[in-house]
């Protein structure tokens, strides 16, 4: 038996020359452009830039929702560019949690029956109480969307991305909705994800205060990383002033 090393384990993902083009011709968009990076497991992880300049793009293809026009995706030792459509549906199923600006909650459905309706059919899941507990809501557990603030709905929605204890948790605009103080509020449960669960958190944003509570910063522009600073005097999500 080969014993992996310890910085082969604490890679979550190698990208290389990572390519994306939409459309052909003259209309073509190249949303990426050659995109190298490594991402080191349970680090939590913020993406800025531009509008347009592919961090959406990125997120997408690495979370297994899209696919690249060349280059490659490592997952621990899974080549995810390799796979097929079924086994990307399985990667994701197993291994992936998303979190986007509007929440996709189902508004016939109450926080806990949201939560559940991943957890039926998750391999290893957290009970759906507990989930909304580890965001705070545990005694709203009954109450269906409509009836929650928009971070409070936000909250059962990573609850529900949570629930099947991902290796990684996407998190695509999380507080674009929100106001401040309820934004904040939603980072600290994505701070409290990463260090209680140990998962890698990666959160594009527009929101460039988020940068200083995270342990790497990805700074997009024009379909290239342009930029990646290791942040050395990280600041809790409280302290965050946007
Ligand atoms: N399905 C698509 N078809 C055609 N072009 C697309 C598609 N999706 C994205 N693009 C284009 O690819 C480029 C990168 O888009 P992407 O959404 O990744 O950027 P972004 O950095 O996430 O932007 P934003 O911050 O505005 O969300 C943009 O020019 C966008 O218009």
């Amino acid at each position: 038996m080969f014993a992996m090393s310890h910085e082969e384990r604490a890679v979550a993902y190698r990208i290389k020359g990572l390519t994306k083009v939409y459309g052909d011709g003259p209309a073509a968009v190249h949303a990426l452009r050659g995109v190298d990076l490594e991402i080191p497991a349970g680090e939590l992880i913020v993406l800025l830039g531009p509008s347009g300049s592919g961090k959406s793009t990125l997120l997408n293809i690495i979370g297994g929702l899209d696919r690249a026009t060349s280059g490659q995706v490592y997952f621990r030792d899974q080549e995810l560019t390799a796979l097929s459509d079924a086994q990307l549906t399985r990667y994701r199923r197993d291994h992936v949690g998303f979190v986007f600006q509007f929440y996709n909650l189902m508004p016939g459905l109450t926080a806990h029956e949201n939560v559940e309706l991943v957890t039926e059919i998750a391999h290893d899941p957290m009970d759906p109480d507990d989930a909304l507990a580890l965001v705070g809501l545990h005694s709203r557990t009954d109450h269906f969307p409509a009836q929650l603030s928009g971070g409070e709905q936000q909250r059962v929605a990573i609850a529900r991305a949570v629930a099947k204890q991902p290796a990684v948790l996407f998190c695509d605009e999380p507080t674009g909705a929100l106001d401040s103080v309820t934004g904040r509020a939603v980072l600290k449960v994505l701070k409290d994800v990463n260090e209680r669960l140990g998962a890698t958190v990666l959160i594009v944003t527009h929101a460039a205060a988020t940068a200083a509570m995270a342990d790497r910063v990805i700074h997009f522009a024009d379909g290239a990383i342009r930029e990646v600073i290791v942040n050395k005097s990280k600041i809790t999500p409280e302290e965050i002033h946007w």
